[in-house]
């Protein structure tokens, strides 16, 4: 099949117009998406392509020459703006020596139609490889299925681009001139046309689906301290206390808070307290284990929940970080020194310290994370009223019915039920 090429040339011009024009519009002030980029060069595309078409009309300077160098930047746009998607630099230096040697070839041999198809036809596959394999680079980065259809589309685009710059010298597949029909001609322009759809398309959709990836990630972190915020503990622990209930494996809880945190804020302002927050944060996360969740649950209160952990384990772990918390040191900028804070040469550290409530044991059907947290705030409140810096244990849940919690070794225990 010979299709008409001006035809198939107008189609790959008007599809890039139109998906660079949309591009531009969703991307539009979303510079570091790569959209921006991804656009332009399917505007190149469009010029590209308008001046191969316009062969025989315009100067063969224009033509050929600027013709061919615009259709190998492309690949220069495409690949700067997968990278820019990646968050790395685009590498410009690197990027426009294709075109450079398509530009040199092009002069050198603008009456050898077959050497040009084949040289510059063998160099833009090498670029569309080189996108290609730039995409994957960082695939485990990339969420969602769009990088696939980018993928799909460069590897066509390389394939047929490939395998007609091998064919170019050896065949009159090729056609003696770039607008006259062949079978070959017709394979060459409709994958261009399909990489500019499905690469395109591909692109969009891995920078909507990264956007709802940054989305999701906002609502479930606590923008000041960077650990998970009260939404995302109360349904991790829901889903945990799920399957505690189910596996009749034990689960702790902590409620942590820090003591007379708002004479921090009144001595030294909000913006020091905020460090406090984040200090203490830092000490918690670094002495749990990696399948415990240390969130934010509200203010200057902060929630671990601990999967598989008997109650004796999460009282232990508590009394070390309650310990972790005393004898560190909160160090902040330049601010007056108070009645807590040690003063040191570049800064001034502030003694912080943490009351801890602790719930542990095994749950029973019906069982909710409610429970939980109301069991382990009782034991916080008690750690408050004991003279705060310390460590309270809540010995069971306060159930509908006259059931408890099934605790590890209660009688090891022997605290009082808040
Ligand atoms: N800097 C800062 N302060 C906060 C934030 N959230 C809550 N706070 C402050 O935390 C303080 C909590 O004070 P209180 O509830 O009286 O508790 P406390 O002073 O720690 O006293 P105890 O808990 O009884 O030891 C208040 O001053 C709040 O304004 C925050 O994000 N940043």
């Amino acid at each position: 099949m010979a299709a008409h090429v001006p035809t198939m040339l107008a189609m790959i011009i008007v599809s890039s117009l139109m998906m660079a024009a949309s591009m531009a519009v969703v991307g539009w002030g979303r510079r570091r998406d790569g959209l921006g980029r991804w656009a332009a060069a399917l505007l190149v595309n469009a010029i590209g392509h308008g001046l191969i078409m316009l062969r025989g009309l315009v100067p063969d300077l224009l033509s050929v020459v600027l013709g061919n160098l615009l259709l190998s930047c492309v690949f220069v746009g495409m690949i700067a703006a997968i990278r820019q998607f990646q968050g790395r630099p685009a590498g410009w230096g690197l990027l426009l020596v294709p075109p450079a040697l398509v530009t040199g070839f092009v002069i050198a041999f603008i009456d050898n139609f077959a050497a040009r198809v084949s040289f510059v036809g063998l160099v833009i596959s090498l670029q569309a490889v080189w996108a290609l394999a730039t995409a994957l680079e960082r695939r485990d980065a990339t969420v969602g299925r769009g990088q696939w259809l980018l993928v799909a589309g460069l590897a066509l685009e390389a394939v047929v681009l490939s395998g007609r710059a091998l064919l170019a010298l050896s065949s009159t597949a090729v056609a003696s001139g770039i607008l006259q029909a062949s079978a070959l001609q017709t394979l060459t322009f409709l994958a261009t046309f399909s990489v500019v759809l499905i690469s395109s398309m591909g692109f969009v959709f891995m920078a909507r689906d990264q956007a709802d990836e940054n989305n999701r990630i906002m609502a479930a972190i606590d923008p000041l301290t960077g650990v998970a915020n009260r939404r995302s503990l109360i349904s991790a622990l829901d889903r945990d206390v799920s399957r505690a209930v189910r596996t009749r494996e034990p689960i702790a809880l902590m409620m942590v808070d820090i003591d007379h945190f708002k004479r921090v804020n009144d001595r030294y302002g909000h913006p020091v307290g905020d460090q406090v927050l984040c200090h203490v944060v830092e000490v918690l996360r670094g002495r749990v284990r990696a399948q415990d969740l240390v969130g934010r649950y509200g203010g200057e209160e902060f929630m671990v929940v601990l999967p598989d952990t008997t109650l004796l384990g999460a009282e232990q772990l508590a009394r070390e970080l309650c310990r972790a918390v005393a004898e560190s040191r909160c160090r902040i900028g330049s601010t007056e020194g108070g009645s807590d804070t040690r003063t040191e040469p570049g800064g001034t550290n502030i003694a912080v310290t943490v009351s801890i409530g602790v719930f542990g044991g095994r749950l029973e059907t019906g069982d909710s994370w409610d429970m939980l947290i109301a069991a382990a705030d009782r034991a916080l409140y008690q750690a408050k009223e004991n003279g705060r810096n310390r460590v309270e244990v809540a010995t069971g849940l306060r159930r509908p019915s006259a059931q408890r919690a099934n605790l590890d070794n209660p009688e090891t225990h022997p605290v009082s039920r808040y």
